[in-house]
C-alpha cells in the first residue's frame, strides 16, 4: 500500500467520525509516523510503507476516533503515558542498583548510586529524579552498569570513578596518581585564609600538594597571595597542574620537590601542609577503598607517622620570615605532639582547631624569630 492510498484511507475513516478536517489530521498522523514534513508529504505519494508504519498509523487514528480528539491531543497524552513509565522504570533502576551497592557493603550507597547515575546522564544529583521522564539509553545503561562494578565489586572510591570532586566548592579532577581531598582540609584552608587576608603581600608554600586542593583554593580565595605547591610525585604536579587550568587560577605555580630540596626562596608568610601522616602500623587497617586505590606514599611516611612534621617543623624556620606561619592538618591523635614539636623549634601555637566531628585537626604556629 502507498503513501497516498493510505492518506485516502485514513481521511474517509476520520470522516465516518465526523472530523472538521479530516485530510490535514490525517497528514499530521502520517507525517509523525513517517517523521516527515506534513508540507512536503506530497513528494512521498508513491511511497511503499512498511507493516509497522501502517499499523501505528492505524492505531493512532483508532485512538482519535474512540476519544473524538485531534491527532495533537492524542500525541501530547501518550507521550504524557511514556514518561510516567519512564520515570517508574528509572526509579526501579536507581533502586536496584542502590541495593547492589549495599550488598556490597558500600557504606553510602544510596549517595553513591546517585551520583554514579546524575554523573552518566549529565544532570546534578540534586535534580536527577526530575531528569527520570527520559528513557535511559542503553548505553548510558552500560556505563552505569560498569560504574556500579567499579565501586561496589572493585571498591574504587567514587570520586575516582567519577573523575572529578569539589574541594571548598571548586572542582577538581581526581584519579589514582592523587589523594581525594578531604572535607577535614577545608578547616585548614579556612584557617589560612584568616591568616592571609591580614598579610600585606603574602606569600605561601603548600607541601605535599597532591591535587592542587590547597594551593588552588587558597590562589582563588585570596587573590593577593603568590603561592607555591610542592610534590615529591611527578604524577601529582600533573594532576595540579590541570586543575589550576581547570579552575583558572594565575597567582599558584607548582615546583616538583622532596619537601624543601627544590625550594629556593626564604620570605614565606606561610607553609601549610597536609603530609602524609598515617603510622604504617595504622595503615594496613585502612578500608580497601583507601589502601587500594589511593597512593601509599599520600597516605603514610612509613614510619611513625610525625616525620613530616619535624621536618617540615625543623627546616621551615629556615623558610619564613620573622613572624610567618606554619599551619599543618594532622592526625586524629597527633595534634598535641605535632604541637610540642613546633614549639621545640621556636614556633608560639597560636590555635588548635577542631574538625567538623570535634578532634584536633589544625594546628598553627608562628615563628617568634629567637631560635
Ligand atoms: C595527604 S596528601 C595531601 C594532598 C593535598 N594537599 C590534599 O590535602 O588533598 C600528601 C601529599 O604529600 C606528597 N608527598 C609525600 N612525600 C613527599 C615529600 N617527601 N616531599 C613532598 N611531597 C611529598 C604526596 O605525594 C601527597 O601528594
Amino acid at each position: 500500500m502507498k503513501l497516498l492510498d493510505i492518506l485516502k484511507f485514513s481521511e474517509e475513516y476520520l470522516k465516518k467520525y465526523s472530523f472538521s478536517k479530516p485530510r490535514l489530521e490525517s497528514e499530521k498522523v502520517i507525517a509523525h509516523v513517517l517523521k516527515l514534513d506534513r508540507i512536503g508529504l506530497y513528494a512521498y505519494f508513491d511511497m511503499e510503507l512498511t507493516e509497522e508504519q501502517k499499523n501505528q498509523i492505524r492505531s493512532f487514528l483508532r485512538v482519535m476516533a474512540r476519544d473524538r480528539a485531534e491527532f495533537t491531543q492524542v500525541l501530547k497524552s501518550t507521550s504524557e503515558t511514556k514518561e510516567v513509565s519512564f520515570q517508574e522504570e528509572n526509579r526501579e533502576l536507581l533502586r536496584k542498583s542502590i541495593e547492589y551497592l549495599k550488598n556490597n557493603n558500600v557504606i553510602d550507597a544510596r549517595l553513591d548510586g546517585e551520583y554514579i547515575f546524575a554523573h552518566v546522564l549529565g544532570v546534578t544529583r540534586a535534580t536527577l529524579t526530575l531528569n527520570f521522564h527520559r528513557k535511559i539509553t542503553e548505553e548510558e545503561k552500560e556505563k552505569i552498569k560498569k560504574m556500579l562494578i567499579s565501586r561496589g565489586k572493585n571498591k574504587r572510591p567514587l570520586q575516582y570513578i567519577l573523575g572529578e570532586w569539589e574541594f571548598y566548592g571548586y572542582p577538581f579532577k581526581v584519579d589514582e596518581r592523587v589523594l581525594i581531598p578531604r572535607a577535614d582540609t577545608e578547616i585548614l584552608v579556612e584557617q589560612c585564609k584568616f591568616i592571609l587576608n591580614e598579610q600585606e603581600n603574602p606569600k605561601v608554600l603548600d607541601i605535599g600538594t597532591g591535587s592542587g586542593a590547597i594551593s588552588i583554593t587558597l590562589g582563588k580565595e585570596v587573590k593577593k597571595a603568590q603561592i607555591l605547591g610542592l610534590d615529591i610525585s611527578e604524577d601529582a604536579i600533573t594532576v595540579a597542574e590541570e586543575n589550576k587550568k581547570l579552575n583558572k587560577v594565575e597567582n599558584v605555580r607548582f615546583l616538583k620537590s622532596d619537601i624543601f630540596s627544590n625550594v629556593v626562596d626564604k620570605d614565606y608568610t606561610l607553609i601549610v601542609s597536609n603530609p602524609p601522616y598515617i603510622p604504617m602500623e595504622e595503615y594496613n587497617t585502612l578500608m580497601a577503598e583507601v589502601k587500594n586505590h589511593e597512593p601509599l606514599g599520600a597516605l603514610t611516611d612509613k614510619g611513625d607517622g610525625y616525620y613530616f612534621y619535624k621536618t617540615i617543623s625543623r627546616e621551615g624556620k629556615n623558610y619564613l620570615i620573622n613572624g610567618g606561619f606554619l599551619a599543618f592538618e594532622v592526625g586524629y591523635n597527633q595534634a598535641e605532639q605535632v604541637s610540642k614539636f613546633m614549639e621545640e623549634d621556636g614556633y608560639d601555637i597560636v590555635a588548635i582547631v577542631k574538625d567538623y566531628g570535634g578532634i584536633d585537626r589544625v594546628v598553627i604556629g608562628r615563628k617568634n624569630g629567637e631560635k
